[in-house]
């Protein structure tokens, strides 16, 4: 296997990605400079023209651009005249169309893939790790297909294990989902969750879409006009109030809960978390499983005391840590931001609620959630 530039010294770099870039072309520039975790799923998320893809790219070595800066997990990439061209950097890059040989089976397809990372590695090693990745893909039946064969979803599947089976040390997925149905969607959101659990390296996934990201991201880079607006955390960015998405109809906080018990008798399961527990209309699932859940703005309401007769499941205990208006003046709503045990929460209420309760940062106030949303 290619060995990248060795690092002057990996315990600086760590387990992170480091990546600066300044690019420029007629009419747009972009500036990102980031420190992004070296594992799990860090969503590029902006409008269309933010300059995702071109970053993305970047990251690539499908273009050079000068003076940028790229370490992934204590590996330099790019730094001053070092450039490690495209074709040498361990990474896997998934599209938007899938872009598998027309002519070869999806076996062929996979082994090609397979070629360059796994060449000292014996035939009956490599057909194993061939079909652990077909399993974890749910492609396993679909392997003697032509690619025409196959549906959309069953082909970006088949891509993205072929990605997988270069064994790269980074996965880049640029808006995988874009050119699928809603209902191929849907089919192959869980196997990328799968992959989500289960792969070891970082991925950037570039999407627009907010449900993508909430299923799927743990850490948020936010781009506006080649700029970056905020990088951090899902759970804390989704819940930051001087971002453009925090008055967009759907912001919302994402939160990842514990299966804790389940109610056959009323089809409810527990979830609990930092805090405090919620009850979801969803199938019985193990004790202990892990499950992430959005709470919307516009589904949480407050009140000063615990109002327990009301048809209101979810009710928490928090204390408002800040108020925001909307930027325009004519607006009849305000943010505020709850701490519910260490867990943030957003809540979408009106002016003069927030005048008639006195809310204000320091405040304790109930929470009532109208609708949780299961993101599985
Ligand atoms: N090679 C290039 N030369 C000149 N301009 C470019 C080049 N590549 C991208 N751009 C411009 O850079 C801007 C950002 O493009 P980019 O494709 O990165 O955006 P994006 O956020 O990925 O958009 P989308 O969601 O529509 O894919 C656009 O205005 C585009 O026209």
């Amino acid at each position: 296997m290619t060995v990248p530039f060795a690092p002057a010294d990996s315990r600086l770099l760590g387990e992170v990605i480091r990546a600066r870039f300044a690019i420029a072309y007629p009419g747009f520039a972009l500036a990102a400079d980031l420190t992004l975790p070296g594992r799990g799923v860090t969503a590029l998320f902006g409008r269309s023209g933010s300059g995702k893809t071109t970053l993305l790219r970047a990251i690539a070595g499908l273009e050079r651009h000068p003076g940028a800066y790229l370490a992934v997990n204590g590996e330099v990439w790019q730094d001053g005249d070092r450039f490690l061209p495209a074709h040498r950097r361990p990474l896997g890059y998934v599209f938007q169309e899938a872009s598998l040989f027309p002519h070869l089976t999806v076996r062929r397809n996979l082994e090609f893939g397979q070629k360059r990372a796994l060449a000292g590695v014996g035939a009956a090693a490599r057909r194993a790790d061939l079909e652990q990745t077909a399993d974890l893909l749910g492609i396993a039946p679909l392997l003697d297909r032509l690619p025409d064969r196959l549906s959309g979803g069953e082909r970006q599947r088949a891509a993205i294990a072929r990605a997988l089976l270069t064994r790269p040390r980074l996965l880049l997925m640029d808006e995988p989902l874009a050119a699928l149905d809603f209902q191929r969607k849907a089919e192959i959101l869980p196997y990328l969750e799968r992959l989500h659990d289960e792969l070891e390296i970082p991925v950037l996934y570039v999407s627009h879409s907010p449900d993508e990201v909430a299923r799927l991201a743990d850490h948020l880079v936010l781009l506006q006009d080649g700029q970056v607006a905020a990088s951090g955390p899902l759970r804390d960015t989704l819940a930051r109030l001087d971002l453009p998405t925090a008055f967009a109809d759907d912001a919302g906080v994402v939160i990842e809960g514990t299966a804790a018990e389940f109610d056959a008798a009323y089809h409810l399961l527990r979830l609990t978390f930092p805090g405090g527990s919620v009850h979801v209309a969803h199938r019985e699932v193990p004790v202990g499983r892990r499950l992430r859940f959005q709470v919307r703005a516009r589904d949480v309401s407050l009140s000063l005391s615990a109002e327990r007769d009301s048809s209101i499941l979810n009710r928490l205990l928090a204390t408002v840590t800040a108020v925001a208006d909307a930027d325009t003046d004519t607006s009849a709503h305000v943010l505020v931001r709850l701490d519910a045990g260490g867990t943030p929460l957003l809540a979408r209420i009106t002016r003069r609620s927030r005048d008639q309760l006195g809310l204000a940062p320091g405040k304790p106030v109930w929470v009532q959630i109208k609708a949780v949303a299961l993101l599985a």
